[in-house]
């Protein structure tokens, strides 16, 4: 079940290799159909493909490489096609899945629909955590926990304002959190409940190492955290040093709701893969963040907004300005998604959300962009659009920058990094896969006045 619910994998060209096919070859295929036990291996002997059982183990993965096909991987005879690993199960979670042919997406059994209709981000956190939403007693602890571990300690806000002012929120935040560790006395205790007490501790104070940096930079002293009200709230306050109202505020948890996890997401992925060394959470969050940060993964929100607001100052014609991008050969931030091959469910959230932002600000014009922009990629190329490109009219709608969108996105993910190393942790095997060697042998060293 766990094979079929991402992206299938590429099929098995004649020659053994992995060969990318469209979206729609995928389909027809109808690899989802074929037994899960049975899949094409890239690493088939003399070129050929062989089908190698894999074991629904948490270790799925490494169960490929130890099969007798091993040896393959160091000739130069069978490259692999699994680029970038499409289709590859690497382990097994219980914490999110994806539907890629439906557009579904759920959090242990819930559906994002549900759940951003009817729950609020720390719910959802503990739901994550857990595996079971809070009662209202577990809620309160929980929040009232949150809460008490808002504050930063004194050297990481003195780190803060020592940071130039132009340096990318991100970068800041991947710095903040890594040095976050120095004065967490737990940062190196593995006990479950210590990592669950960082966990807090790290979700708890991103939101303030983010509000303070910005307002650092604009020339403004940070505002202490509130001890009481939602994470949305009390971001927001400590952001703009004044309450936010009660829709903003609403929007904002639901913009958390459904960012918060994703499946083994390149970001997720990196804190597995070092919390697999049983490294600590500071470490693998740090690297969350680090993966995050790029373009191709959440990214792209600030590059999403980016765009809508070259288009704006240009005057452009949104269509004409796509389809320039799309001859120039570049991609459009915030379309195409590796496991979705229909429209992401957030982004139909999301898109509401822009909507009902711009028609309360009494000016449509980024829902006109973004409608425009979709029918374009939808006419041109017929990709999608992701959690990204709606995200960002949406942020900057709040009133954010865009710099600092995905920090936000990091924010919420944090929820789903922690709750994936307690995942990890609780049946660890270190991640290590192979790679296949494609260089140079048999070399001899010669002397270094000869070379
Ligand atoms: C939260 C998230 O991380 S969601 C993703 C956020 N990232 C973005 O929005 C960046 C733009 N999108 C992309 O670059 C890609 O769609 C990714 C990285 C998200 C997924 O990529 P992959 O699954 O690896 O697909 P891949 O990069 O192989 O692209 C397949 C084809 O679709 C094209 N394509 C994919 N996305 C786009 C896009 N946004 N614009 C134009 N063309 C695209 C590629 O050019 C490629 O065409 P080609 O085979 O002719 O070269
Ligand atoms: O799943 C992915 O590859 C990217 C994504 O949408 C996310 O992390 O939310």
């Amino acid at each position: 079940m766990l094979l079929c619910s991402e992206k299938t994998p590429a099929w098995a060209g004649p020659r053994g290799l992995l060969q990318k096919r469209s979206r729609a070859d995928s389909l027809n295929a109808g690899l989802s159909q074929r037994p899960a036990c049975l899949r094409p291996c890239p690493f088939g002997r003399d070129g050929h493909a062989v089908s190698i059982p894999l074991r629904l183990s948490p270790h799925t993965f490494f169960d490929m490489a130890d099969q007798e096909s091993v040896t393959e991987l160091t000739t130069d005879k069978a490259p692999i096609k699994a680029r970038g690993l499409e289709g590859v199960i690497a382990l097994e979670s219980e914490l999110s899945s994806i539907d890629g042919d439906k557009g579904q997406l759920i959090y242990r059994g819930y559906d994002i629909h549900d759940l951003a209709d009817h729950a609020s981000f720390e719910e959802v956190v503990y739901l994550l955590r857990h595996g079971e939403l809070p009662t209202q007693s577990e809620l309160d602890d929980f929040s009232s926990h949150l809460r008490s571990e808002r504050a930063l300690p004194a050297p990481i806000l003195n780190l803060l304002r020592e940071t130039p002012a132009d340096a990318h929120p991100m970068a800041v935040l991947r710095t903040a959190v890594s040095a976050l560790a120095l004065y967490d006395e737990e940062a190196d205790t593995m006990e479950e409940a210590a990592n669950h007490r960082k966990a807090d501790r790290i979700l708890a104070q991103i939101p303030t190492i983010i509000a303070a940096f910005d307002r650092l930079r604009k020339d403004k002293e940070p505002v202490a955290p509130l001890d009481h009200g939602s994470m949305a709230h009390n971001f927001l306050y400590m952001l703009n040093g004044e309450k936010p109202g009660a829709a903003a505020e609403d929007t904002f948890d639901v913009c958390l709701v459904l960012h918060a996890d994703h499946g083994l997401n390149a970001s997720t992925f990196t804190s597995r893969v070092i919390g697999s060394t049983l490294s600590d959470m500071y470490s693998a969050v740090s690297g969350s963040v680090g993966a995050l940060k790029g373009r191709l993964h959440g990214g792209a929100n600030q590059e999403v907004m980016r765009m809508l607001l070259d288009i704006d100052e240009k005057g452009a014609d949104p269509t004409s300005y796509i389809r320039d991008r799309l001859d120039a050969d570049e991609r459009v931030m915030g379309f195409g998604h590796r496991v979705y091959n229909t429209m992401d469910p957030r982004a139909a959230i999301l898109r509401t959300m822009v909507k009902e932002l711009s028609e309360e600000a009494g000016d449509m014009k980024w829902y006109k962009y973004t409608t425009k922009i979709h029918e374009t990629m939808t006419e041109e190329t017929g990709i999608d659009p992701n959690v990204d490109f709606f995200s960002g009219p949406t942020y900057y709608q709040l009133g954010l920058d865009p710099d600092l969108f995905t920090t936000i996105f990091a924010l919420s993910r944090t929820a789903g990094w922690t709750a994936h190393l307690l995942e990890q942790w609780a049946d660890n095997r270190l991640i290590r896969p192979r790679a296949q060697y494609v260089g140079a042998r048999d070399r001899t060293v010669a002397p270094i006045a000869e070379r």
